[in-house]
C-alpha cells in the first residue's frame, strides 16, 4: 500500500463498487474497493480488499469520513459528450423535420442570431449546463455561436457550475440564407483572438477555449487558413463538423473543386491536428479515416443527430478498425436529448440497425460503447492523461449511481450482479439515477441551491 508521502489531504473517501474503462479492458469492475481523492481534486488512492481502518491511518481520514455505496449503487467516471450546441438547447426537441443544409438555414441560424442578446444567452446557457450536469456529463465541448461576449458567458457559467468544458466560439464568413448571421473574415479573425485572449485571462482551472470553424460550407478558405494557424500557433483545441450528410459531401466537392475530399479541405488549412475533433463523419472513406489515424484527429460519433435529420449512420467499428479515436456527442439540437445515456443507447441501436442490413457487422457491445461514452471521449478530447477513468493522480470525474432510488426507472430482480446493474442502468436509467456529480473532486450535483 502506498503511503501518504504527500502534503495533499484527502477530501473524499468512497468504498463500494467502481466501475471503469481501460485501454485493455471496456468494464472492469472493482468490488470491495475504498477510494480516496486529495483536496486537489486528484485520485490519491484505490485499494482492494482492505480494511478500512488501517487504509484510514495510512492516509489520514477518519472511517466516520467514508462514503459507504450500497449494494445497488455504484461509481463510474463521468461521461463525455463530445459535441453539444448550447446555443441550439432552447429549441432541442423540436424541428426534427428537415435535412441538414434546409435544417440549418430554416431552424438553427435564426435562433443562433440571437445570441447577441446577453440575458437569452444567460438563460439558455444556464439551463443546458444544468441540464447536462444533472444528466452525468462532466466534460462538454460545446459550440457556441458568432457572439464573442455570449461565448465567454458559456466559460463563465461552465465554471460557475463547475462542468469540464471546451467552448467554441463559432466562426463563419459565409451564409447567403441568414446573411445577418455571419462576420467578415478580418472581424471572425479579430473576435476569435479577442474570445481566446479573454477566456484565457480568466485562469478558469477547468474550461478552455477551442477554435470552431462551422464546417468548410460556411467557412472561405483563408478564413479556415487563418484559424489552423491560430490554434496551431497556441497549441488550442479544434473542432468542427465533417461529412454528416449526402448533400453535404457534395455541396464540399463544388466548393472546394482543388481538394480531393472533405478531409482533405480541413487538412489543406491546417486543421486536422492531435487536437481535433470533428463530429459526425458518417460518408468519410476509408482513405479519409487513414489521414484521420495520421493527424491523430477524433471523430465525434452524433447518433440521435445523424436520425432524427436523417444524415447517415457511421459505422463505428469501421472508424476503430481504422484505430481513430472516436467519443460520442449529443449534437443537440440535432439530437433531441442532452443526455448522453441517450447518446449511449443510440449507438448501440446504430450498430444492430447496420448489423440488421449486413449480418457480417461486428455489432458494437453495451461494454464497448460505456467506454465510448467515458475514456472514449476524453481520448478523443486529448483529455485522457488528465481524467477519464478511475486512475491514481488522474483528476476525479465520477457519478454515483444508484440504480434503486425510489420512483426510478429500473427494477432489479434477485441474482443480478454488478455488471447486469451497470447494462441496466445504461438501458433504463435516467438523471434520476445519478444521485452525485463530481468534476476534479468538487461535488457539482445536487447543485448547492437545491
Ligand atoms: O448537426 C449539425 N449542427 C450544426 O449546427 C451544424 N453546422 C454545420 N453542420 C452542422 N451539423
Ligand atoms: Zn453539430
Amino acid at each position: 500500500m502506498r503511503q501518504n508521502d504527500s502534503t495533499a489531504r484527502i477530501a473524499h473517501v468512497f468504498s463500494g463498487t467502481f466501475v471503469h474503462s481501460t485501454p485493455q479492458t471496456a468494464v472492469e469492475i472493482l468490488e470491495n474497493c475504498v477510494l480516496g481523492v486529495d483536496d486537489e481534486g486528484k485520485i490519491a488512492f484505490i485499494e482492494k480488499d482492505k480494511d478500512l481502518v488501517s487504509v484510514s491511518k495510512i492516509w489520514g481520514f477518519e472511517t466516520s469520513d467514508i462514503k459507504q455505496l450500497g449494494q445497488n449503487e455504484f461509481l463510474m467516471p463521468g461521461m463525455v459528450d463530445t459535441h453539444i450546441h448550447a446555443s441550439q438547447y432552447s429549441y432541442s426537441g423540436t424541428a426534427l423535420d428537415l435535412p441538414l443544409l434546409e435544417w440549418l438555414n430554416t431552424y438553427t441560424f435564426p435562433v443562433e442570431a440571437k445570441y447577441k442578446d446577453l440575458d437569452f444567452a444567460n438563460d439558455v446557457y444556464t439551463k443546458v449546463v444544468r441540464r447536462t450536469l444533472k444528466n452525468g456529463t462532466t466534460t462538454a465541448c460545446y459550440f457556441a455561436t458568432i457572439h464573442t461576449d455570449a461565448s465567454l458567458l458559456l466559460g463563465e457559467l461552465a465554471d460557475k457550475f463547475g462542468q469540464r468544458a471546451l467552448v467554441g466560439k463559432v466562426c463563419m464568413d459565409c451564409n447567403s440564407a441568414v446573411p445577418q448571421y455571419k462576420e467578415s473574415q478580418s472581424e471572425c479573425k479579430v473576435e476569435t483572438d479577442r474570445f481566446i485572449k479573454e477566456l484565457l485571462k480568466k485562469k478558469y482551472p477547468n474550461v478552455k477555449p477551442v477554435v470552431t470553424p462551422r464546417f468548410a460550407p460556411s467557412c472561405s478558405a483563408s478564413l479556415l487558413s487563418e484559424l489552423g494557424e491560430i490554434a496551431n500557433n497556441n497549441k488550442l483545441h479544434i473542432q468542427s463538423h465533417i461529412s454528416e450528410s449526402k448533400g453535404e459531401v457534395e455541396l464540399v466537392k463544388t466548393l472546394f473543386p482543388g481538394c480531393k475530399s472533405y478531409t482533405d479541405v480541413y487538412l489543406k488549412h491546417n486543421l486536422l491536428t492531435d487536437r481535433t475533433v470533428m463530429a459526425h463523419g458518417c460518408h468519410l472513406t476509408d482513405e479519409e479515416l487513414e489521414i484521420f489515424h495520421e493527424t491523430g484527429s477524433a471523430i465525434s460519433h452524433c447518433p440521435n443527430s445523424n436520425i432524427s435529420i436523417c444524415s447517415g449512420m457511421l459505422d463505428v467499428r469501421n472508424v476503430l478498425k481504422h484505430k481513430v479515436k472516436l467519443g460520442l456527442g449529443t449534437d443537440v439540437a440535432g439530437g433531441y436529448s442532452p443526455s448522453m445515456l441517450d447518446a449511449i443507447r443510440r449507438t448501440l441501436d446504430t450498430s444492430k440497425t447496420l448489423t440488421i442490413q449486413d449480418p457480417q457487422h461486428q455489432t458494437l457491445t453495451f461494454e464497448e460503447v460505456f467506454r465510448l461514452a467515458t475514456l472514449g471521449g476524453c481520448e478523443a478530447l486529448s483529455m485522457d492523461e488528465q481524467t477519464g477513468n478511475f486512475v491514481v493522480g488522474k483528476d476525479f470525474d465520477a457519478l454515483r449511481v444508484n440504480v434503486c432510488v425510489p420512483d426510478g426507472p429500473i427494477d432489479l430482480f434477485p441474482g443480478e450482479g454488478p455488471k447486469v446493474i451497470l447494462e441496466k442502468f445504461l438501458n433504463l436509467g435516467d438523471d434520476r439515477n445519478i444521485t452525485e456529480v463530481y468534476v476534479a473532486g468538487r461535488q457539482v450535483v445536487p447543485f448547492p441551491d437545491t
